[in-house]
């Protein structure tokens, strides 16, 4: 059996350790599999808070696509378990903790690990896409490291299934692609955009059409009010292919296999990313 095998789990099968951070509805702990000695994170979500956010039903999809995702740069889910308050979330950990704490350390990124990381994405969205699910609210809050610096996508919490193409609204704004703003249909596509969008944020710090004020964030998404700043200096290839992830018109944006073969990837990323 797998050393985190899916069997009916309760609070006993773990040891509890620190605190991890508190995710979306709930907080996470260091645990580990008491059978297999395995190190996972725990997250813990409240039926309460659940129920009265009208999400159960977002979780029991969530962990139904999930249950299919087999990828190095995609968190695992092994499986979940509940008991009379509670939902809990039996998750791959990831020891290098949160990508949005190490780019606020390093202020930016430079051109070679931001490839590296852009790749990753790429591949990871690409085997999403090959599954008919798009993730929709890729940002740096929901990207985990791995042991070897590897990028994990790590928090499903807004992914549907293409087939039924949703309008919600969710996530913050800077991410979402103006259909999405614009609340029109969409499609895969909308996952090439924020890709662009976390490219420009892992090179620059701050994301493209950031403003103090939601209504001006929203009218620069729909303009693609694209500037980009004289310092830090970054190579045109890396301006070019944002150029080509930030358009308007979702049938125009590179194709994320297209994102692998651009000479800004190529030549920074590194192949083990
Ligand atoms: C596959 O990862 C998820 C899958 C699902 C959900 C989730 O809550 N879905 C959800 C919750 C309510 C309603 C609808 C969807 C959340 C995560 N992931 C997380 O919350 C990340 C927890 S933080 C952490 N995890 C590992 N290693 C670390 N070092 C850290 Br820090």
């Amino acid at each position: 059996a797998s050393a985190v095998e899916k069997r009916r789990w309760t609070l006993n099968d773990f040891d509890i350790g620190k605190p991890l951070g508190r995710g979306k509805f709930g907080h996470v702990y260091l645990a580990r599999e008491k059978r297999s000695n395995h190190i996972v994170a725990l997250k813990v979500l409240f039926k309460s808070q659940l129920q009265q956010s009208q999400v159960e039903h977002q979780l029991r999809r969530e962990v139904e696509i999930q249950s299919h995702l087999r990828h190095s740069n995609i968190l695992r889910l092994y499986g979940y378990f509940y008991d009379q308050k509670r939902i809990y979330l039996v998750l791959e950990y990831a020891p290098r903790g949160e990508l949005y704490k190490e780019l606020q350390k390093c202020k930016y990124f430079s051109e070679r690990r931001a490839a590296t990381y852009v790749a990753s994405l790429a591949r990871a969205l690409i085997y999403c896409h090959g599954k008919h699910v798009i993730h929709r609210d890729i940002k740096p809050e929901n990207l985990l490291i791995g042991a070897q610096g590897e990028l994990k996508i790590a928090d499903f919490g807004w992914s549907v299934h293409t087939f039924n193409r949703r309008r919600t609204m969710c996530g913050t704004l800077d991410y979402l692609p103006p259909e999405m703003v614009e609340s029109v249909e969409h499609d895969a596509s909308v996952d090439i955009w924020s890709l662009g969008v976390l490219c420009y944020e892992f090179l620059y710090g701050v994301p493209p059409f950031e403003a103090k004020e939601h209504s001006d964030t929203y009218r620069r998404i729909v303009q693609v009010d694209l500037k980009f700043p004289p310092r830090p200096i970054i190579s045109s290839t890396a301006k070019d292919l944002i150029s080509q992830m930030l358009v308007k018109d979702c049938s125009q944006r590179l194709p994320l296999h297209k994102v692998l073969e651009h000479p800004w990837i190529v030549q920074n990323a590194e192949l083990s990313g």
